[in-house]
């Protein structure tokens, strides 16, 4: 079994659980279901560095990344950084995140919040909005065509974008249709963690102009962003190059002043 493969059998057991211990009605209850969201998309079409920045403490691929830092902080940094939308990682178990992270970045913030997690279940696109998310990730590795449809629908009825995320042309060519709103391309191989910009560049040409381009992954720094932006590419994925720093949100203000330069 690939690590994908076992993260999503545990990710199926945690949403069952959770599933029985808060129903759906009562995440329905929460204030922030009220909330107007924010389009990263948008933000993203606007913008002239595209730069999506996580958080991310931990990681299957480099265990720990930043242990000491609090989301807070995090969050206050990015925005003052200007970056486009800010990703939350909510799983637990591999990346040391929580719906809290994500509650506490939305109280921080108000930049758009994509919700990073394995979703294979509506329920969590209700936990995503419940808990102030604007965007969901979903990762075609681990869903069937009929549940890309499904949950991006779904998600669209509640007024969240939509990111796939494909790793390979089949990937890719089960994915497109009108309810997405960015397309991903995973630059890390989410089965062996092998990174290789080359990814983005091989499908870009693949990717209708209607979605906007976002490449996830493997940035560390000013250069691969000019490589990629003749690609089309108008969103830039980064967690590593910046949690591994002391301060995140500097790091990223340095990131984009000079790319913006
Ligand atoms: O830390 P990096 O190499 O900059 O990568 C960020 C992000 O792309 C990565 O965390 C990611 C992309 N897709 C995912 C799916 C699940 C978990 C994590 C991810």
């Amino acid at each position: 079994m690939n690590i994908l493969d076992k993260i999503t059998l545990d990710k199926r057991n945690e949403v069952a659980l959770r599933k029985q211990l808060i129903p759906t009605s009562q995440l329905e209850q929460s204030v922030l279901f009220e909330r107007q969201t924010v389009s990263l998309a948008k933000n993203l079409r606007n913008s002239k560095s595209g730069i999506i920045a996580e958080h991310k403490r931990r990681s299957p691929s480099k265990s720990v990344i930043n242990n000491t830092l609090n989301v807070q902080d995090v969050a206050k940094g990015y925005e003052n950084a200007g970056v486009c939308g800010m990703s939350v990682l909510t799983d637990g178990k591999y990346f040391g995140g929580s719906l809290d992270d994500l509650l506490t970045a939305r109280a921080s913030c108000s930049l758009p919040l994509l919700r990073k997690e394995f979703i294979i279940d509506e329920y969590q696109l209700l936990e995503a909005k419940a808990y102030g998310a604007d965007v969901i990730l979903l990762i075609a590795a681990i869903l069937t065509r009929d549940e890309i449809k499904q949950f991006s629908e779904f998600a669209k009825s509640l007024h969240l974008d939509v990111l796939l995320e494909v790793h390979n042309e089949e990937e890719l060519h089960k994915s497109i249709m009108p309810s997405l709103d960015m397309l991903g391309v995973n630059n890390r191989n989410l089965k062996t963690f092998d990174v290789s910009l080359e990814t983005s560049k091989t499908l870009s040409t693949l990717i209708p102009n209607d979605f906007v381009k976002v490449s996830e992954s493997g940035i560390s720094n000013i250069e691969a962003i000019k490589e990629l932006q003749p690609y089309g590419y108008q969103g830039f994925l980064i967690g590593e190059n910046f949690m591994k720093t002391d301060n995140p949100g500097a790091s990223a203000t340095e990131f984009i002043n000079k790319l913006e330069e």
